[in-house]
This record gives C-alpha cells, structure tokens and sequence, in this order.
C-alpha cells in the first residue's frame, strides 16, 4: 500500500464508523471520531469522504464542527466538502423527486407500523425505511409490508436490505458507483481507493474499490468475511475506530 497521504478514503457510517445502536436516532460518534476524521481529511488533502444510507443532513448533524465530503442516501445524495470542486462526484442519474406514488407508499409504511410493537418507521425524504432490531420477529411481515410499498411507489425506487432493516430507496445509484463517480475527480483521483463498511449495502462499494485495486475492509466478526467481497476484516467499530486514529499518528 502507498502511505496514508495518497489514499482516497470511503467510510460507512452505521456499524463501521459509529456502534450500532438499538433505534436509528440513538448514534453519536465515539470521544475523538470528529477529531480522527479531521485528520485524516487534512492528511489525504480532502480524499475522505463518509459513504452511507443516513441523509447528507443527518451525517452532517453528527459532526457540527466539521464539514466532510458525504454520499447519502445509499450514493443517491452527495455534498463535497467546502473547497472541493461544486460538481465533484455528482450522480449522474441523482435521485428523482418523491412522486405521488412514492409519498402514497411511505405513508402507507408510516401508518401500518405501529401496528407491529418495536418496529420503527425512519422517514428519510426521498427513502423509508423499517427497523426491526427491537422486534425480530417482525421480520417477515416488514418484508412483506415493504414489497408492497415497492410495488406502489413504482419505477425509480428499490428495496435494500441491511442489519434489521428494509428500506427503500432511490434505485439509480449506490455506494460502488458513489465511490466510481467520486474516484473521477480531484482529490479522489490517482489514489488507492480504500473503503471500509459493514453491512450488506457496503458490498457494492467493496467491488468498486476491489477493481479500482484499492483495499476492501469489512468491519464485523470473522465469519461475515466467508460471504463478502471485502479483502480483510476488523473485528469491531471500536477497533476500526483506534486503526483509523493509529494512522494519524505523528502525521497531524
Ligand atoms: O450506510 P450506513 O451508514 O451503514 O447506514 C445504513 C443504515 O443505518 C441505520 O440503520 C442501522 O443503524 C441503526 C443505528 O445503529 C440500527 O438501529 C439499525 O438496526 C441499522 O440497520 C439507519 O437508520 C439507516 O437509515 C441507514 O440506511
């Protein structure tokens, strides 16, 4: 690997960067996590960027101090951070407006979730989504309930299944092309793409920087490694989180 100063930086949020926690509003970054990020940003000459399923507002919000390059909404939004080129990385196919159809299928998820104790219905604009982490047993019926939002929202969103939970989303982008459409432009271009991510939605991340020759980290226990692209693994957020801080040392 080249060092530190000629990566380009792809970090998922939920279960990578922050622990996972038991409802989607309860996350806050770890003591110091704003502190590394900014690091690492000023080491890679802006090359970071968090690559994640929240809104750019919501990841925004957990770093008040700082502004970082964010893809959100699973690489269906993208905000570069300030002094990098305004058009940089911007989806070529960028998420379409919330039709009548998608609001139609949102609010019919909105109210059939009270229904179902424990499941959680997260409103994210143009996407939705159903947790299931305090209620597993709700997991069918969440599918179910989902699939038939899919089908009424129509042609321009998809369902994406992560840690206990349905969502659906935007369906012209993810994060592999996230990665793709940042890695074209400076400062991403010319370096070793590396990306780090949890859940099923990372994979396609993983891909883009397999072909890109970049390094692919999965962020969980050994196993989840047998069935993912991923090249290496670390146990824990909390691990990846002293790795991260680990790299920076003597560089700040
Ligand atoms: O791409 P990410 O940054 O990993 O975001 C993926 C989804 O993360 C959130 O849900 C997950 O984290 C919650 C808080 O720890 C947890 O309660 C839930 O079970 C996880 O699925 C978030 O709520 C979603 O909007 C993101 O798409």
């Amino acid at each position: 690997m080249p060092p530190l100063s000629r990566w380009a930086l792809f970090l998922d949020l939920d279960g990578t960067l922050l622990d996972l926690c038991e409802t989607p509003d309860a996350v806050r970054p770890a003591e110091g996590l704003a502190g590394t990020l900014a690091a690492l940003q000023r080491i890679t000459l802006g090359a970071l960027a968090l690559v994640t399923g929240r809104t750019v507002a919501f990841a925004d919000g957990l770093f008040p101090d700082h502004s970082f390059t964010i893809a959100g909404l699973h690489g269906a939004e993208l905000r570069p951070a300030p002094g990098l080129a305004p058009g940089l990385g911007l989806p070529p196919d960028p998420a379409p407006p919330a039709s009548p159809d998608f609001r139609a299928a949102r609010e019919m998820a909105r109210a059939l979730a009270p229904a179902l104790p424990g499941v959680i219905f997260e409103d994210k604009g143009r996407a939705f989504a159903l947790h299931y982490r305090l209620a597993p047993a709700a997991q069918d019926e969440v599918a179910r309930i989902m699939q038939t939002a899919a089908q009424r929202a129509g042609q321009g969103w998809r369902l994406r299944a992560g840690k206990c939970v349905v969502e659906l989303c935007p369906s012209g982008q993810d994060k592999g092309s996230a990665v793709r459409n940042l890695m074209r432009f400076q400062p991403f271009s010319d370096r070793t793409p590396v990306a780090a991510g949890d859940d099923l939605t990372d994979e396609a991340m993983f891909r883009a920087v397999n072909a890109l020759g970049g390094l692919s980290l999965r962020v969980g226990p050994e196993e989840g490694l047998r069935d993912s692209a991923a090249l290496a693994g670390i146990a824990s957020p909390g691990a990846f989180r002293s790795w991260l801080e680990s790299l920076t040392q003597g560089l700040t």
